[in-house]
């Protein structure tokens, strides 16, 4: 097994969820079904809550945002099974959240929808949040030797603190020194990491970053963390440049903390 090392000043793992940590099988064959089966149901039963109705404002915002910037968005037919202005209220919102999912948005506002609507399938155990094997052992033997570790996915908080909190493998919580969310900024932004690093109180040199988009890495690479790619099966495939400029791991016992046995 080809170990990385990690740089001595490295005192910071930041890690990625979906490819990273947890298997992409999870998300797109697990959490995203589950919300295309609830939606309906869900906004009509939550519709006059406060919480529901700041995600259905913020999902109006980001339609708002998307007209502005010309991106295509559902177009609403007229619907003969509609008769309210509820019901129409909430088939607009059923559109604009199946079409943000069909293109896999990661905007803010989709993202704090889908947290919501998966805490009750969690609290039941309808639902476990799944992690890689060699995910726990890692994190622990990092945390003994010092480095703290953050999430930061697309995913928003509260959504991470549900994957990891009702996970196979119990709570996990108390593995993490904090979470971020696009409420940072987009994973593609190399600001978005400039932010972290003023958030964690560090240097961004001193930050390790784990994923498996390159597009996100290259972002965090120009910000100044150091970065390696993870490769998980059903991960997108990386080209031969790609392969020959980042570091890369197929499992975090690779990760080789300097000075560590
Ligand atoms: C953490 S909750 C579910 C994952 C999700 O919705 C998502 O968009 C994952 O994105 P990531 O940044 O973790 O690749
Ligand atoms: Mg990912």
């Amino acid at each position: 097994m080809a170990m990385i090392t990690v740089p001595e000043n490295v005192s910071v793992l930041l890690l990625d969820i979906e490819g990273t940590t947890t298997p992409i099988t999870f998300v797109k064959d697990v959490l995203f079904p589950y919300i295309k089966e609830h939606l309906e149901e869900y906004l009509c039963a939550h519709w006059e809550e406060d919480e529901c109705k700041q995600d259905v404002q913020l999902l109006k915002k980001q339609t708002e945002e998307d007209l502005k910037q010309n991106r295509a968005c559902p177009v609403h037919a007229v619907d003969q099974t509609v008769h309210t202005d509820e019901e129409k209220a909430i088939r607009e919102v059923v559109d604009s959240v199946l079409w943000q999912m069909a293109a896999d948005r990661k905007t803010t506002a989709l993202k704090q929808l889908q947290g919501h609507m998966w805490r009750a399938a969690y609290v039941s155990g309808k639902i476990k949040g799944e992690v890689y094997q060699d995910v726990v052992p890692a994190i622990r033997r990092w945390r003994q030797c010092g480095l703290k570790v953050y999430i930061y996915s697309s995913g928003s908080i509260e959504a991470q603190k549900l994957l990891f909190g009702y996970s196979v493998e119990g709570d996990l919580l108390d593995l993490f020194d904090g979470h971020f969310d696009t409420n940072i900024g987009a994973k593609v932004e190399s600001k978005s990491y400039e932010k972290i690093a003023e958030r964690i109180g560090c240097s961004p040199e001193d930050i390790m970053f784990l994923t498996d988009v390159t597009r996100e890495a290259k972002a965090a690479e120009d910000a100044g963390l150091n970065v390696a790619v993870v490769v998980r099966p059903g991960n997108m495939e990386l080209t031969e440049e790609e392969r020959n400029h980042y570091r890369t791991l197929t499992t975090f016992s690779q990760l080789e903390l300097t000075g560590s046995a």
